[in-house]
Parts: C-alpha cells; sequence; structure tokens
C-alpha cells in the first residue's frame, strides 16, 4: 500500500444487521464520550469500548497549533501502548511534528481516516519519526483521521495495530462515525482546560496580589516573586533591572545568582555591569508593548552572548517583559521558562511594576525623612555654635587683611584654606565665609576630620547604603550629600587618612560620589572650606598629606595670625567675652580692669582666642560684680614664659613643644579628660593628640626626670 495511495474508505454497503451493531456502537460510544469531563478517561473510555468489538493496540490524539504550523501529543493511551518504553518515548510526547509534509497533508485533505502500512511510507522524506518508532516495537499499521472543531481541522486520532489489516472498512466506518462526537469531547475538554487555565491562574493572581499588598522592602518582593515562581511550575527569575535615576542607566535590582550555577562569576560580571536603555536587548523590550520571548537556541546562534547562560538552565524560552507604572518604564523583567502564560506573565509584571514603585517611593520617603532627621539633628548641634560666633571680633591690621581676603572670596565658588594655629578662629572664619556667600541659605555642613575613627570616615563623609558593612543597618547621608549646594567645612584636614585623602580627591576633581557600597554616582555641588593647624608643606614633604589633594584645596590661602602676633586684638576680644558671658551668667560685670588687661597683654596665648575665651569664662563665674579685677592666668605659664630657660630665639615650634611636654608632666601624662593636659591648655583632646603626634613628643619626654 504506497502513501500516494492512501487507504480511504470507500465505504461500503452495508448489510443491516451490521449497520444496527454499528448505530449501537456508537452510540454506545457517544454516551460514554458525552459523559466524560476528565481528559485522562476519553482515550481509555474510548479505546475501552472499540476494542469489544475491534482490534487495535493503541491510540493517540494529537493536537494541531495552527501558528507554530505544527501537532502536538495531547491524549495517550499510556496503558497499551507497546512503545512506552522506547527511549524515545519521553521526546515523542513532547514533540512539535511539522504539518507541512506530505504524510500529514494526506490525511487533512482526505476526507475519511486513512490507513497505512508502516513500512510503505516511514522511511519516506517528511515522515513522523513516530511512524518509525512504533513499527520497531512491533507495529504495522496506522489508521489516521482528522478531528474537527467547527470545519477546522483541531487533531488527529492515531490508531495502530500490529496485525496488518485490522483496520476493516467496518472499523474505518465506525470511526468515520465517531468523529463528531470525539471532535466535541476533545474541544470540551481543550475549552474545559482553558477555563481551568484561566481560573488558576487568576486564583494564582489574586494569591501573587495579596503577597504583592504586604510587600514593603526589597528583600520582601524577592521572597514573594521567589515564592509565586515556585508555584509557576520551573519558572525562574534571571534578573530584574531598573532604569536608574539619570533615565539613561539600568541597574541589577534583583537576580538568581545561584541559576547558572557553574557560570556564577560570568553572571556576576554581567549582572554588575551598568548598561543602557540602548542596549539593544533592554530598547527591544522597553519598547514593546507585550514583552518578548527569546528562544534560548536561536539566540546562541544570532550570537548573543548573555544566551549561552541561559542555555545553562535547561530552560527553552527567556521572557521579557518591561516593568511599568502607568506609560512610564521603570525597568525590565527576564524570566526563563519552557512555557509561560501570557496572561499570567502580564499580571505578574504589572504587579512587581506596582510593588517596585511602592518599594521606591518608601525608599526615597525614608531616605528623605532620615536626610530631615540628620539636618534636624545636625541644626540643633549647630545651633549652639553657630549663633555665639554670629561676631568676630578684632580691627588689627592683621585681622584687617584677614577680612580683606574674605570679602574677595567669599562670594565665589571658590575652595578656601584657612591656615592658624589652635583656637585663632579658623571655623569663625569658615563660617563668615559661608554666611557672606550665595549659598547662605543652606546650613554650613562641618566635619572635624580629627574627630573621626579612621574606619568611619568614608561613611561619614560619603554616606553608605545599607548593608555596605556590618552595622551599616540604614542607608546613611554622607555630608558631602548633606552639603549639596552649600558648603563643607572640613576641619582639622591635616588630620585626614591618606586613603581618605585619595577619595575626597577624587569627589572634589569629579564633583561626584558614591556612597560606600552604592553603585550609584551621585553628583554634588559643594563649595569646600578645609582648615588645618598643621603645617601642611611640610606634611606633604613627609608624605603625609597628598600633594595633589594639597594643591587642590589651597587655592585661596587665608592665614589667621596667633593672638599674640596682634596684642591690640587681646583687649577688644577681652571685652567682647567679658560681656557675652556676663550676660549668659546673668551677672553684672561691664569692663576689665586695666591691671587685668596688662596681665592678659603679656602672656603668650598658645592655646590663642579659645584660651582667651574659656579664661575670661571662668573669670567672670569666679567674680563679684563690677569690675573684672582678677584673671586667673595659668602661672606655670607664666613662668614659662620668663623662665630665662626658654631663650627668645627658640623658634615658636620649639616653644610650644617645651610648653606641652611641661603639662604633661604637670598632668602626669594625661592628655585629655578631667585634669588632663587638653583641660589644661584649653584645647579640644584631639588638637592635643595631632600636636603631640606632630611635635614628635613621646612617653619618654615628659616621664622623664629633670
Ligand atoms: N576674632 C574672634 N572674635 C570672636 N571670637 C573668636 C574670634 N576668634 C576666635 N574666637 C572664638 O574662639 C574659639 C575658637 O575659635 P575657632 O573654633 O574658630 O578656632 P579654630 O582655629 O577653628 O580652632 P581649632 O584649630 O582648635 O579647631 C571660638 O569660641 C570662637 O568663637
Amino acid at each position: 500500500m504506497k502513501r500516494d495511495k492512501p487507504q480511504v474508505p470507500q465505504l461500503p454497503v452495508l448489510s443491516q444487521a451490521v449497520l444496527e451493531q454499528e448505530r449501537k456502537m456508537l452510540l454506545d460510544l457517544g454516551n460514554d464520550i458525552t459523559r466524560v469531563r476528565d481528559k485522562n478517561d476519553l482515550l481509555f473510555l474510548f479505546s475501552r469500548r472499540l476494542k469489544r468489538y475491534f482490534y487495535f493496540t493503541h491510540t493517540i490524539i494529537t493536537l494541531i497549533d495552527e501558528k507554530a504550523g505544527t501537532y502536538t501529543p495531547f491524549l495517550l493511551d499510556n496503558e497499551s501502548s507497546p512503545i512506552r518504553k522506547h527511549p524515545m518515548y519521553p521526546e515523542l510526547i513532547q514533540a512539535h511534528f511539522r504539518l507541512n509534509e506530505p504524510f500529514i497533508q494526506a490525511i487533512l485533505q482526505a476526507e475519511g481516516p486513512v490507513s497505512f502500512l508502516l513500512e510503505d511510507i516511514m522511511d519516506q522524506p517528511g515522515s513522523p519519526v513516530f511512524l518509525k518508532v512504533n513499527y520497531e516495537k512491533g507495529v504495522r499499521e496506522i489508521l489516521m483521521t482528522k478531528i474537527m472543531m467547527g470545519d477546522k481541522p483541531m487533531g488527529f486520532i492515531h490508531m495502530y495495530t500490529d496485525k496488518p489489516g485490522s483496520f476493516t472498512h467496518e472499523f474505518k466506518s465506525v470511526i468515520n462515525g465517531i468523529v463528531p462526537q470525539l471532535s466535541g469531547a476533545v474541544s470540551n475538554i481543550i475549552k474545559n482546560e482553558e477555563i481551568h487555565k484561566t481560573e488558576r491562574e487568576k486564583s494564582f493572581l489574586l494569591d501573587f496580589s495579596n503577597e504583592i499588598a504586604l510587600v514593603r522592602s526589597q528583600t520582601d518582593l524577592q521572597a514573594a516573586i521567589f515564592k509565586v515562581l515556585d508555584k509557576t511550575m520551573g519558572t525562574k527569575l534571571a534578573m530584574i533591572r531598573l532604569i536608574d535615576d539619570d533615565n539613561i542607566h539600568l541597574s541589577t535590582f534583583m537576580c538568581d545568582p545561584t541559576l547558572f550555577g557553574g557560570t556564577k562569576a560570568t553572571f556576576d560580571q554581567m549582572s554588575n555591569r551598568k548598561i543602557t536603555i540602548e542596549e539593544p536587548y533592554t530598547s527591544k523590550v522597553l519598547a514593546s508593548r507585550e514583552g518578548l520571548i527569546f528562544n534560548v537556541a536561536e539566540e546562541i546562534n544570532s550570537g548573543n552572548d548573555y544566551a549561552k547562560l541561559w542555555a545553562t538552565t535547561g530552560l527553552k524560552n527567556m521572557y521579557s517583559f518591561p516593568l511599568r507604572v502607568g506609560d512610564r518604564n521603570i525597568g525590565t523583567i527576564w524570566l526563563l521558562a519552557n512555557k509561560l502564560s501570557k496572561l499570567l506573565l502580564k499580571g505578574i509584571c504589572a504587579q512587581i511594576s506596582i510593588a517596585i514603585a511602592n518599594i521606591q517611593a518608601n525608599e526615597k520617603l525614608l531616605a528623605y525623612k532620615k536626610q530631615l532627621e540628620d539636618e534636624n539633628d545636625y541644626l540643633k548641634e549647630q545651633i549652639r555654635t553657630f549663633y555665639n560666633f554670629s561676631e568676630i571680633v578684632g580691627n588689627g591690621a592683621a585681622m584687617q587683611e584677614v577680612y580683606r581676603l574674605v570679602s574677595l572670596v567669599a562670594t565665589s565658588g571658590t575652595t578656601v584654606l584657612v591656615l592658624g594655629e589652635t583656637g585663632t578662629g579658623k571655623e569663625l572664619i569658615a563660617r563668615a565665609i559661608h554666611n557672606a556667600s550665595t549659598r547662605r541659605d543652606k546650613l554650613m555642613v562641618k566635619v572635624n576630620c580629627a574627630a573621626l575613627p579612621a574606619n568611619l570616615i568614608e561613611s561619614e563623609l560619603f554616606g553608605h547604603e545599607r548593608g555596605a558593612f556590618t552595622g551599616a543597618t540604614d542607608r546613611h547621608i554622607g555630608k558631602f550629600e548633606l552639603a549639596n549646594h552649600s558648603t563643607l567645612f572640613l576641619d582639622e584636614i591635616g588630620e585626614l587618612p591618606l586613603e581618605a585623602q585619595a577619595k575626597l580627591l577624587r569627589v572634589i576633581q569629579e564633583r561626584e560620589l558614591e556612597r560606600v557600597g552604592g553603585k550609584q554616582t551621585i553628583k554634588v555641588d559643594v563649595r569646600l572650606i578645609a582648615a588645618t593647624n598643621r603645617h601642611l608643606e611640610e606634611a606633604v614633604r613627609k608624605g603625609q598629606f597628598r600633594e595633589d589633594l594639597y594643591y587642590r584645596l589651597n587655592v585661596f590661602p587665608v592665614t589667621l595670625p596667633p593672638l599674640r602676633d596682634r596684642p591690640e586684638d587681646i583687649a577688644p576680644l577681652a571685652n567682647f567675652f567679658v560681656q557675652k558671658y556676663a550676660r549668659n551668667a546673668g551677672r553684672k560685670i561691664s569692663q576689665i580692669a586695666p591691671g587685668a588687661i596688662q596681665q592678659l597683654n603679656s602672656y603668650s596665648w598658645p592655646g590663642n582666642v579659645r584660651e582667651l575665651e574659656h579664661l575670661i569664662e571662668r573669670s567672670v563665674l569666679l567674680s563679684p560684680d563690677g569690675i573684672l579685677k582678677d584673671i586667673d592666668i595659668p602661672r606655670k605659664s607664666m613662668a614659662v614664659q620668663q623662665n630665662p630657660a626658654y631663650p627668645t630665639n627658640r623658634s615658636l615650634e620649639e616653644m610650644e613643644r617645651s610648653y606641652i611636654i611641661e603639662v604633661l608632666k604637670r598632668c602626669g601624662g594625661k592628655i585629655s579628660g578631667v585634669g588632663g593636659a587638653a583641660e589644661v591648655l584649653q584645647v579640644p583632646g584631639n588638637t592635643l593628640h595631632s600636636k603631640i603626634k606632630k611635635l614628635g613628643i613621646t612617653k619618654a619626654d615628659y616621664f622623664a626626670r629633670n
């Protein structure tokens, strides 16, 4: 029997008895079939009932996928199939067989059932492989006919036998008669399945939306997504990428790093790669309304690098969908699966988009709240100092020069380096510059570089992301960001560790920063004022301070003279402090006795204006109302001053060194805290520490006997 002459039944004129039996059979079968609700029962019933009258081995129903131009197994008569142990069986029952082959076209064109001897057709070009596989298992003949939905073929019923000649005219006639019922039953099952599937998807989406409604953070979302994907058998989240604030780049928001097991390093590399919205795959996905499906095998053939990674999962398709809120693209999601329902995918993506938008809004709110709290804390802290420093006293020539420089530079955005010994008023001058600048409406932000532990400096200056290091439980906005559009005052810049100097230099040069542990680049517009009591050039020479940073900072130096070099300012300053502290303490002290002024003038003021201020504050508290007569100038220091052992031609540094050693000896080597040298010298502990370091004072110096 040749394939070009298929055995189309020439339905014979049947005897009355045969017709009667056939009618009964059709009726029985029809009744059984219409009762079938479960797809698995249909073929079982059909074949059991038919086998009462006819011989055949097994049967199968395949369905046509018109779009794909294929047909694929739908219902299997597993139990009786002789090929179920064939190694190709698992592959065959999932295979898609091409419709445009002569073998299947012959069946499509035939009016009724067609039978072939397998050996006649199985080796013909284009014949489906299942023919050969059946033959290998002893099957000899096949009968096929199309099943219809309306007037369109929707699939085929295949029947097989190991005994050639089993498919008699009666057999074919019965099959021909049963096809309408069978078609009806199959299309009912398909519709039922669709309804069930839609219902399942709806309830699934409902579950997911309940889950998503509780999501507040990225971690919650990740858990919800993984949970939902677990239920959609075999779907894996490859990646969610979100569009950055610059609307150009995309950063990885979420991914499953375990997905590409062996190739994790490459995956990390790819997921860390910043891409733009112009990247070909991303731009295609973002432009699509319904998302795109990339067939992994085809993508590999077309040279898509990512697809080699996708293939390691064994899944066939990459489903990519734009994440949108309203009409605004917020990112892309990439899911790997063999098959995914569009409805489900659309629903899941819509929910994820909303959840991400909520998380982002929530994060922005939290960051804003945190920033406000930081600003508020900072404001409170600064109010105490800031308003006290609203006046600068001193009209001597040296200070006049300082005022001239301040007024020259204030309104520009130029970086200023304020130099001078401790307590000379460097911070006061920095505030004066800020207050006279166009940035005065925002708060000047201060960082004391000497007061920060080395490991926190970076985070304090540039901020950190949550989880950037152990203990970083929240995002922290750094002082640079806090000072955006304002002034950042870097006090004691000479104490900044070299590593932090390098980072600072980069920010100054590029005017942008990245938070510790962050990937996003943040542009900042900050005016810098740095101050130090260290000899920076010398620090550069000794390799303690970066030369390039020094030049970046030393754009406009303003040097404050020590108080001993401007004795003309001592009395006005002392009077200013008397009034300030008398007012604060509710005392009636209006002036200082001339004798006391003389005493003040004869002192060397190693702690400069700060020392004078503290001295006056203490004296005001200790003095009765009226005129301030007694000022408790440190005796030891006066003695030091008058001691001929300190020749006048010694350098200031030497004097300072000896004086500090002297005080340290008196304090038993205690540097800070109550009764420590810093208290006696009236300088902050940190300042004294750095001074001690700078002057090379060691324990041997102050514990040595003299
Ligand atoms: N010209 C001035 N008029 C009024 N007060 C002043 C003046 N100079 C300094 N002071 C006061 O002296 C104290 C020390 O000043 P400031 O903190 O600005 O010094 P500094 O040089 O920054 O010190 P350090 O190097 O130790 O940080 C402050 O209380 C400040 O108000």
